[in-house]
């Protein structure tokens, strides 16, 4: 099983985590940074109106292997904000998808957008580690983590200004992240992580169970604006997209063609213009 082997991984990981993060000094370190910027509040506010966007920074998955060859996670990071992407998510799992935390670490220098650590955390230390190397939110998957350690971790993350984005794939966890809190960001992964088997169904499925102050969004397998319609009529408030973006070359291209353009702005604008615009202004942001 794959997620078993990721967690096996991770546990090896947390163990060397844990022999050079100390943590009281982590904690001096996170008091002197700049405060997270909102991850969830830029979810509800999202640049087009009814469906936010989580836009990933992926360059392979062990479902698919590599994904995009010329990988330059900034470059991709700035394309994604010039698009209006109201987020992003950044995979710093090294040994399946080919991530790095120094991924994250660049993109945060480069991009103002709040940034997700997309991985598999099952410890304190990956959270204070999610927030020095510059995260706003790191991913909780109900599937590797028992309800009492999810609410530990969520509250751990709270303390240190992260916002959480906790990941259900079917109603018995989503039941057991209802017993942890009815607000917040959940995840609907049309992806089962064991079998990595994928359905958009899954997120209309899961949407009546869904309570009203949480904000759902649909992760995985999203291809075309009738995707994203699909699952927006199945409840979905925001979509979490990654393969779909990294396969193309333009990746703000795709990002225009799949969401529409951004409110208010006249369709040319979304669709390439912007992209000067937007990335001068990452320019400056990148260069101070
Ligand atoms: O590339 P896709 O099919 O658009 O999926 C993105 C994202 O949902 C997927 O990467 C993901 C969802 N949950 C995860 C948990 C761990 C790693 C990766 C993921």
């Amino acid at each position: 099983m794959y997620l078993d082997r990721i967690v096996e991984t991770k546990r090896r990981e947390v163990r060397l985590l844990k022999e050079t993060l100390n943590m009281a000094e982590a904690e001096r370190r996170i008091a002197a940074m700049p405060p997270t910027l909102g991850f969830e509040a830029a979810l509800r506010s999202p640049k087009r109106q009814g469906m936010a966007l989580i836009a990933e920074v992926k360059k392979a998955s062990p479902s698919k292997g590599l994904i995009r060859a010329d990988f330059d996670p900034v470059r991709l990071a700035q394309a994604y904000e010039a698009a209006g992407a109201d987020c992003l998510s950044v995979l710093t799992d090294n040994e399946y998808f080919q991530g790095s935390a120094d991924y994250l670490t660049a993109i945060r220098a480069a991009v103002k957008l709040p940034l997700l650590r997309k991985d598999f955390v099952i410890d304190e230390s990956q959270i204070y580690e999610a927030r020095l190397i510059g995260a706003d939110a790191v991913l909780l998957i109900a599937a590797i983590l028992p309800v009492a350690r999810l609410r530990e971790l969520k509250a751990a993350a709270e303390s240190l200004g992260l916002d959480t984005l906790i990941e259900v794939h079917n109603a018995d966890e989503l039941d057991a992240v209802l017993q942890v809190t009815d607000r917040g960001l959940i995840g609907v992964n049309n992806r089962n992580l064991h079998t990595f088997e994928t359905s958009l169904d899954v997120t209309a499925e899961l949407a009546p169970r869904m309570p009203k102050r949480a904000l759902l969004i649909s992760e995985s397998a999203i291809r075309t604006k009738e995707d994203v319609a699909y699952v927006g009529s199945g409840g979905a408030s925001g979509v979490l997209i990654g393969e779909t973006f990294m396969r193309r070359a333009d990746v703000g291209e795709a990002v225009a063609e799949v969401m529409g353009p951004v409110s208010g702005a006249p369709a040319s604008a979304a669709a390439g213009e912007s992209a000067d615009t937007g990335a001068g202004a990452a320019d400056s942001e990148a260069s101070r």
